[in-house]
């Protein structure tokens, strides 16, 4: 999905909520578990469920990896129903050296070979620049870098200052800025980090922040718009356990949906504040 594309969608769905599909087998509901694959199931219920709300669904790949084969099964599966007008994030926190990172931009992008063609992948940016090449190498497809997160350890290194002042989220930002453009590189930034995102819009004003965070985190939808929204929106915000686990009953998927639609009013609110739609 291309920039021009995403943008098309928020306005049409006046919604940049992106829904987590990070699906604990012990979570959810029991009467799924008759099911031959219950992780499945609930996933295709849950994206039934909450299409017309949010542009992009962001499985955190931790969450099938953790199920061996049957689990990557179940993503492949996933993967595949994901509704096309939506984009596909491969939370999977990758990077390393150069041949490596080829092989899990493989693994995530190119559907020929691993079965996976995710729109897009988060990337670990510690390892440095021929660490992070091999993502955007790919045609057509988003590199978001892992900037300022929401866990509170981000304070341990990420929000170091070097001689000159510069914060190492900035630095990371001011030097993968270089490697990719607006078009194919996107930034996390986590909506507990509120002000921040002024500092973070300084350096890149015009690329796409994926924001995890607001729900089970805490952190406030509002601020993130006000410090982060720009003129074509540029906020992709994710909320997962709160909108997925919102029951864990037979009314589990309507819970879900009552969850985002409410997520995607307040982000209308937002949208036509800043008359982008
Ligand atoms: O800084 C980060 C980066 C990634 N995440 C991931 O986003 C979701 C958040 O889930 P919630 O249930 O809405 O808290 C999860 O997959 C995290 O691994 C993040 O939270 N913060």
């Amino acid at each position: 999905m291309t920039r021009d594309e995403l943008i098309h969608q928020i306005k049409i769905k006046r919604s940049f909520l992106c829904v987590g599909l990070d699906t604990d087998i012990n979570q959810i509901p029991m009467h799924l578990l008759d099911h031959e694959d219950p992780v499945f199931e609930f996933n295709r219920q849950i994206i039934e469920a909450t299409a017309d709300l949010c542009v992009a669904y962001k499985p955190n790949i931790a969450f099938y990896e953790s199920m061996g084969a049957a689990g990557w099964e179940s993503l492949r599966k996933t993967w595949r129903i994901l509704p096309k007008d939506c984009l596909s994030i491969a939370d999977a926190k990758r990077g390393d050296i150069g041949n490596t990172s080829r092989m899990y931009a493989t693994a995530f992008f190119d559907e020929q070979r691993s079965g996976l063609g995710f729109d897009a992948i988060t990337v670990a940016p510690y390892m440095g620049h021929d660490s992070v090449q091999p993502f955007l190498q790919f045609q057509g497809k988003w590199t978001i870098v892992l900037a300022l997160t929401s866990n509170t350890g981000s304070l341990d290194f990420q929000t170091f200052a070097n001689t000159e002042g510069v914060r190492l989220f900035e630095q990371v930002i001011q030097k993968t800025n270089t490697w990719g453009n607006p078009s194919n590189l996107m930034y996390v930034v986590g909506a507990t980090r509120g002000q921040a995102f002024e500092s973070v819009r300084k350096h890149a004003p015009d690329h796409f922040l994926l924001v995890p965070g607001i729900g089970a985190q805490g952190g406030s939808l509002q601020e993130v718009c006000k410090y982060g929204m720009t003129a074509d929106c540029g906020l992709l915000v994710n909320a997962t356990r709160s909108i997925i686990y919102a029951s864990n009953g037979t009314d589990f998927a309507e819970r879900a949906r009552q969850e985002a639609s409410a997520l995607q009013r307040e982000m209308e609110r937002e949208l036509a504040a800043k008359g982008i739609v």
